[in-house]
């Protein structure tokens, strides 16, 4: 049966789940899902030529109709904001869509939880665990024995090495390298094409090679009203 999906964001994030559920139905020569539209607060009217359905707050009724979800709103350095927004729309976790591509490897014994997104060409290792609505783009590896929190976001092309943790809503940026036992905080940004080889706090900024402290994420930078 036809899944029915919407998808809260913009064209960023959006319109690459957008672009990998069409690939999906392409490679499947079938409607797994069907693209209802997106949730938008300051687009009214298309993004990525679908319609913009309604504001994100009526996510909620959504759900209750029986659509399926992508939470596709993840600003780089904002983790916290990500975090805040999410909470607000109350989605239950049986109506996030969990989504493959089906270029992606996924160890047959890693957890994907609900909300996950991996897109094309990914390596997803043994015994790791993707938390709620981990966003994974193109050309990722995530080793094994790693647990990436909820809301995480891995840009294209980074490469996480193995027993890595990362805590809640971090980003790692186009190219980043994490070395192997490390562990990342909540809400931290590890730059791109920096390799970072030491852990971290919470809500640092890591740059350079190897990756030095750059500055502190100030929490005042997430308030909803600053989205
Ligand atoms: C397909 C997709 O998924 S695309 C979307 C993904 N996008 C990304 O991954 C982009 C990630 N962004 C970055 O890595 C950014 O550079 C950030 C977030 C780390 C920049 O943080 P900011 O604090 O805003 O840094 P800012 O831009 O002010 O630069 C400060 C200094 O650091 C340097 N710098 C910034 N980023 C990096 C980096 N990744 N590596 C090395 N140096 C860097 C800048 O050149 C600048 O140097 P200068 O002072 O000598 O001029």
């Amino acid at each position: 049966m036809t899944k029915k999906l919407i998808i809260i964001g913009g064209e960023g994030n959006g319109g690459v789940v957008a672009a990998c559920i069409e690939d999906i139905n392409r490679i499947h020569k079938k409607s797994v899902y069907e693209i209802i539209g997106f949730l938008n607060d300051y687009h009214a009217n298309k993004i990525c030529n679908y319609p913009v359905v309604g504001k994100t707050e009526t996510a909620k009724e959504w759900a209750k109709e029986g659509y399926l979800l992508s939470f596709a709103i993840h600003p780089i350095g904002h983790g916290s904001l990500r975090v805040k927004l999410f909470d607000h729309l109350e989605i239950p976790d049986e109506s996030l869509a969990t989504i493959v591509h089906p270029t992606a490897f996924i160890a047959s014994n890693a957890t994907l939880e609900p909300g996950v997104f991996v897109m094309a060409n990914c390596y997803i290792g043994p015994q790791t665990q993707l938390a709620k609505s981990v966003f994974v783009m193109a050309n990722c590896v995530v080793g094994h024995n790693d647990y990436i929190g909820p809301f995480c976001h891995l840009s294209a092309g980074s490469v996480v090495s193995s027993y890595i943790t990362i805590g809640k809503a971090s980003d790692i940026c186009l190219s980043a390298s994490i070395l192997e036992k490390v562990s990342i905080g909540d809400y931290c940004v590890i730059g791109a094409k920096s390799l970072l080889t030491k852990s971290t706090g919470n809500s640092e900024m890591y740059i350079g090679i190897p990756a030095k402290l750059h500055r502190r994420i100030e929490e005042k930078e997430y308030t909803l009203q600053e989205k």
